[in-house]
């Protein structure tokens, strides 16, 4: 069966306070993003690479595919206003009949390659393979009058990505007008009516968001590269 993975990294990572995007900031000396299209090609070459960025990055990211001799072969789509637009624009740009598609946040470049693995063959199976994993700490629920409430937290899960599809059910779903619940790709292909797969996802597969992520981002690039 086809597979592609689309990586998100449409964002501008205002909450990173950076001068530079943080999918650009380098972890171990390397550009955040290239180390997430790096696991995806370990997991299978074949898997057809779609990188979507804001338009006017595109010259600076070439250079920066210069500057670190990056070699992995991938393909540019212009992001949108929103992760929703920039993951639909990615869908748009494939012309595949069918196949499964692995829709992936480019800055979690420490998803595991068993992750992947594991959600493609779950969406093979059932549609869709969505990474999650369950909670340490105690959960609360807020109410608007101040008060707080326990939660049972086994019946809760954290979602991460990649969040793995069949090429034409996510499409499909994605014709859908982009609603304020739409945070992310589950809950697109869940409003069609369609029940989710969850998969195991890995603690290490961080989203990063602040510069504290960068610190540990290096820690575990360190760890996985056993030094
Ligand atoms: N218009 C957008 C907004 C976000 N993303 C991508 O969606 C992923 C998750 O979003 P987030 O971590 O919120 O990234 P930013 O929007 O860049 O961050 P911030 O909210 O701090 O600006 C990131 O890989 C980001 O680049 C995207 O492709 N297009
Ligand atoms: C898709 C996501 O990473 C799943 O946890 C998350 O919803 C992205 O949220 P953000 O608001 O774009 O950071």
């Amino acid at each position: 069966m086809n597979k592609a993975a689309i990586l998100v990294a449409g964002g501008k990572g205002t909450r990173m306070g950076a001068p530079i995007s943080k999918q650009y900031l380098p972890i171990g000396g390397k550009p955040v993003l290239m180390h997430t299209l790096s696991v995806f090609q370990e997991v299978d070459p074949q898997i057809k690479l779609i990188l979507v960025l804001p338009k006017e990055d595109f010259a600076y990211w070439n250079q920066l595919c210069q500057e670190y001799d990056f070699q992995i072969p991938h393909e540019l789509v212009a992001g949108g206003n929103s992760r929703f637009q920039s993951v639909r624009n990615g869908l748009d740009s494939m012309d595949w009949k069918d196949g499964l598609v692995a829709i992936h946040d480019g800055v979690r470049p420490f998803v595991s390659t068993e992750v992947i693995e594991n959600s493609f063959l779950e969406a093979e199976r059932s549609g869709s393979g969505i990474a999650v994993i369950a909670l340490k700490d105690s959960i609360r629920k807020l109410s608007d009058d101040g008060k707080s409430f326990y939660q049972e937290r086994q019946y809760f899960r954290l979602v991460q990505t990649p969040q793995t599809f069949q090429l034409a059910k996510i499409k499909k779903a994605f014709e859908v007008t982009e609603m304020q619940q739409f945070t992310d790709d589950a809950t697109v292909y869940e409003h069609q009516g369609w029940q989710v797969s969850l998969i195991a996802g890995n603690p290490e597969n961080i989203k990063i968001t602040t510069p504290e992520d960068l610190e540990y981002g290096e820690f575990l690039l360190a760890k996985k590269s056993g030094r």
